[in-house]
This record gives structure tokens, C-alpha cells and sequence, in this order.
């Protein structure tokens, strides 16, 4: 297991929320190597104690129970200041790392992503076992991400390479996983013929606030859809492995992301919907709306197709958003109505499918949606009533943060939750499509009161409710 860790933006959002947090709870939990030394790299001109001082104070609520750890934690840190667009400023500051393998994590926006790899491979810091992690979004188009691909290549191997999607390291999308994967009753109906149409939701409270430099220049399709979303997408659809090893995973999940249908002008206008929060209440607290002046959207809808054989003919519909009304990380799986009906009631109880919704935040659920006659009465029709099976499981060991569990991996080297190059670009591809119909057909985003569940011209996109709307509140939505 490597032993050391260089922190490249290590006083942004990303590091002080999750990262440092996550190497708290794991050096508390003794999964860190007793030799761990943290490489902290940030812009500003701070001295070794001004850095601890300040990254205490970011994390104390995030570890408060942790104090003694905490501490332990922070005399690990030597702190670094240099400007990641100067590749040799960069090799003059960090070379002396270079004594034993490390990993480099780039938790900066990707422009950095180049000259920062071009520095560390001048300072010696990518040689040997060195590694080399990328945090999301990798590019902002499939051009740009070529680049940063073709760049990266020529610096270090891409078994060496590590590009980060948190969404990956969550527990509860590995067990999606296994869900899929692990039950004879799911394989035997995961394809077109059982299958009429999978939701796949992430709803966020959180607005924009403090990222609008980057948002703006990004938006809900680049920051959400071409890589969260896509990859759950694609653990869902993929076909299975015959190994669950890092590459075998990989290549199916690049197959289906080639077999997304792109989309044209014409596609766009009937089945995608863009839309903007404006000021409303959230959580019971009123918030202002986005303002900026570049057009993003800060939600998007999206219907799309694999145009393969296990998923012809069956929409895929994804949907995120910021300031929605409430937090919420759904799958919904709706499978075909029976084939031939013999019950009197509910009159139009197929349509109303068996539905198996799982549900990966803020809590784990899983619940799958059947049709029964508890409710019949003694004599006359037989009802029918759905009722639904709570398959949900406890007392699992979980990590809080997904980082914890990826940056285990990366320092043993384990790459089977990191996205492959391919992959990312086959993604990119599929979002440029998009990207490129909607700057053609000039698409607005809509406005949409925050706190509510997007602009109402989304609503078809919403998941089933099975009388609820993602996150348990009653509403709408395609029942
Ligand atoms: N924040 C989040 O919740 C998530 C973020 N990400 C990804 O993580 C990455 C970082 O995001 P986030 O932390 O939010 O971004 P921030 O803008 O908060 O932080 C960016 C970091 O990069 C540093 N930086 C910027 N330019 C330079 C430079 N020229 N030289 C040296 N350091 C520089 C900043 O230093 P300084 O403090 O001096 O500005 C800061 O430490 C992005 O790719 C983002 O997409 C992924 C998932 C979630
Ligand atoms: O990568 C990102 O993810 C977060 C949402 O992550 P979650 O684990 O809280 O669901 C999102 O807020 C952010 O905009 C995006 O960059």
C-alpha cells in the first residue's frame, strides 16, 4: 500500500468536505499505513501550521467525535504552495516526494489536469508504481477530454491512471450491483421483453453556492449527467462480466455507453427539458435563485435509448437537479404489465407494472412493487391492490463518504471502481450530442421555483410515484 498522498487543490471545496474527512475516519480506523504522509497543495502562501489551523476549523463539524485522531491526522500534513500552471515551479516544489511510489490526487478543475501531470512527471513523481487520480469532470467535451486523455498517456500508463466518480464508491451502488447481477429472479427479466422503462433520479437540496466559478462554465449535463449519472446508467444496462475484475467491468460499461442513442435537434426538443432554479424555499428556508450571467442549466431531463438488443425499445430517463425538494437517489426498474389479464379490478391495474425502485440516498432502500389480492373481499371479483416487499438490508458496514472507500483502492492499487478512458470519451460523445442540439436549437433552461421538482414541463420525466415522488412526498409525476 502506498504511503504517501499529494493533495493537489487541497483548499478547495472538494478537500475540506470529503477528503480530509475521509483520511480522518480512515486513519481512526487503521486503514491508512502507519508511514502515511499527506504532500497538502494548494495556491495560497500559507506556513505548515496556518494550513492544520485552518483545515481544523473547516472540518470540525464534519469530525467532531474525532479530535484526538484529527490531530494525529494533521501532524501527518506538510503543506506546499505553488501555481499548478507552472510545470516547473511544480517539479522544483515537489521533487523531493519523489523518494518512494506515491499517488498524486488532482482535486482541482480540470484545466489543471495537464500541466500539473506534465510538472509531476518532471519532478519524478509519476515513475515506477507511482499514481495518478483525476477527479470528474474529465474535460468539459469530447475534444477536451481527448486531450487530457492523450496528455495523461504520454506521462504514465493508464493502469496507473485512476479517474474518480464518487457515485462508484457509495455502497449502495455497489449494491445495485449485486442486486442485478446476484439473483436468479432479476437476470432471467433485466432486458427489453420484461423491462417497459428504467428512472433513474438524483435530486439535490444544495444550490450552486460558492462553485459558480465552475458551474457556470459546466452545468447540470456536464457536472451531473455525463458522469454520475452515466455510470449508473451503465451498471444497469451493461451485460454481465464474466469476471467482476477491473477491465471486464470496464469494457462492458464502455459498450453500452457506445450504444447510446445520440441525439438530434429534433430529439432534443421532445426529450430533454433544461431548467434553472430561481429564489423559493427549500427545506423551510428561503434561498435566492442562480444568477449568473452564462446560461447553464441547473436541471436537466433527459429520455434516451440503447440502441442494442437487451435494451431496444426501452426509454431510459434520467433526471437531476439542484434546489429540488427534497435530497433524494433513486433507480425505478418498471417491468412489462402481465400478459394476459383474468382479474376484474383495478380496471386499469396493468398499468401499474411490478416495480422494483431502489432507492441508493439519503437512505438505502429497496422496494419492489407487486400486485396481490390481500384485500379481497369474501365473496364476488377478486381485487387486486398493490402492495409492495421491502427488501431492504441492515446492519451492513458502510463508509459514510464513498472517498473513504476510493482512496483505500487507489493507495492498493485496486482500479475496478475508477472510469477508464474510453469510457469517459464514449460518454462525452453521447453529451456533446446533446450539448451541441441545444446551443443549435437555442434550448432554454426554464425556470423553476426552488423547492419544487423542476420546471412543470418535466414532470413525464419524474419517476413512477407508486403514490409518491422521489423522496416520500406525495405529488404527481407518471404513475
Ligand atoms: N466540491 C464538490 O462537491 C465536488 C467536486 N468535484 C470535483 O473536484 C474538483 C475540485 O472541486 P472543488 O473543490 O469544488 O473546487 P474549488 O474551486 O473549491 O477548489 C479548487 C482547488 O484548486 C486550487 N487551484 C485552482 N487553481 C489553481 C492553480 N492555478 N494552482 C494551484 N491550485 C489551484 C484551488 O486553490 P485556491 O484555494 O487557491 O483557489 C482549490 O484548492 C473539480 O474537478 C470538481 O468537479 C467532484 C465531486 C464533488
Ligand atoms: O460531483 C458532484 O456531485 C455532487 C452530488 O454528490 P452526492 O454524493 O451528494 O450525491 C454535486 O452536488 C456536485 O455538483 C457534483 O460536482
Amino acid at each position: 500500500m502506498h504511503d504517501t498522498l499529494l493533495l493537489f487543490g487541497a483548499t478547495g471545496d472538494l478537500s475540506q468536505r470529503y477528503l480530509f474527512p475521509s483520511l480522518v475516519h480512515l486513519w481512526r480506523d487503521r486503514l491508512l499505513p502507519p508511514a502515511f504522509r499527506i504532500v497538502a497543495v494548494g495556491r495560497q502562501e500559507l506556513s505548515d501550521d496556518d494550513f492544520r489551523a485552518w483545515l481544523r476549523e473547516r472540518m470540525a463539524g464534519e469530525v467532531a467525535d474525532d479530535q484526538t485522531v484529527v490531530e494525529e491526522l494533521l501532524g501527518k500534513i506538510t503543506y506546499v504552495s505553488v501555481d499548478l500552471r507552472d510545470e516547473t515551479a511544480i517539479s522544483t516544489a515537489l521533487a523531493s516526494y519523489a523518494d518512494r511510489p506515491s499517488v498524486s490526487y488532482l482535486a482541482t478543475p480540470p484545466d489543471l489536469f495537464v500541466p500539473c501531470a506534465k510538472g509531476l512527471k518532471a519532478a519524478g513523481l509519476l515513475e515506477g508504481e507511482s499514481r495518478l487520480v483525476l477527479e470528474k469532470p474529465i474535460g468539459r467535451d469530447l475534444a477536451s477530454a481527448r486531450e487530457i486523455n492523450a496528455a495523461l498517456k504520454a506521462c504514465l500508463d493508464e493502469s496507473r491512471i485512476f479517474r474518480i466518480d464518487h457515485y462508484l464508491g457509495k455502497a449502495a451502488v455497489q449494491n445495485l450491483l449485486a442486486l442485478r447481477l446476484g439473483n436468479t429472479l432479476l437476470e432471467a427479466v433485466w432486458e427489453h421483453r420484461w423491462i417497459e422503462s428504467v428512472d433513474i433520479f438524483v435530486g439535490e437540496t444544495a444550490g450552486v453556492d460558492g462553485r459558480e466559478g465552475y458551474y457556470a462554465n459546466y452545468g447540470a449535463l456536464r457536472d451531473m449527467v455525463q458522469n454520475h449519472m452515466l455510470q449508473l446508467l451503465a451498471l444497469i444496462a451493461m451485460e454481465p462480466p464474466s469476471v467482476l475484475d477491473a477491465d471486464s467491468i470496464r469494457d462492458e460499461k464502455r459498450k453500452v455507453l457506445r450504444a447510446l442513442r445520440p441525439m438530434s435537434n429534433d430529439d432534443v426538443a421532445s426529450r430533454t427539458v433544461r431548467g434553472r432554479y430561481a429564489a423559493g424555499v427549500v427545506e423551510g428556508r428561503a434561498v435566492k435563485g442562480f444568477v449568473h450571467e452564462s446560461t447553464v442549466e441547473t436541471f436537466v431531463a433527459v429520455e434516451t435509448y440503447i440502441d442494442n438488443w437487451r435494451w431496444a425499445g426501452v426509454p431510459f430517463r434520467l433526471v437531476t437537479g439542484k434546489r429540488l425538494a427534497e435530497r433524494a437517489t433513486e433507480v425505478v426498474v418498471s417491468f412489462r404489465p402481465t400478459s394476459h389479464w383474468l382479474f376484474e379490478r383495478p380496471r386499469r391495474g396493468r398499468e401499474r407494472p411490478n416495480r422494483l425502485r431502489m432507492r441508493l440516498q439519503p437512505d438505502e432502500t429497496i422496494e419492489l412493487g407487486l400486485m396481490g389480492s390481500l384485500a379481497a373481499p369474501e365473496w364476488g371479483a377478486m381485487e387486486l391492490k398493490p402492495m409492495s416487499l421491502d427488501l431492504s438490508m441492515s446492519g451492513s458496514p458502510q463508509r459514510r463518504i464513498a472517498y473513504e472507500r476510493l482512496i483505500v483502492d487507489v493507495l492498493r492499487g485496486n482500479q475496478t471502481l475508477f472510469v477508464r478512458d474510453d469510457e469517459v470519451e464514449a460518454a462525452w460523445h453521447w453529451i456533446d450530442s446533446i450539448e451541441t442540439a441545444w446551443t443549435q436549437t437555442g434550448q432554454p433552461a426554464l425556470e423553476y421555483p426552488a423547492g419544487s421538482w423542476g420546471p412543470s414541463e418535466a414532470e413525464r420525466y419524474l419517476p413512477p410515484t407508486n403514490g409518491y415522488r422521489p423522496g416520500n412526498s406525495n405529488g404527481g409525476g407518471h404513475a
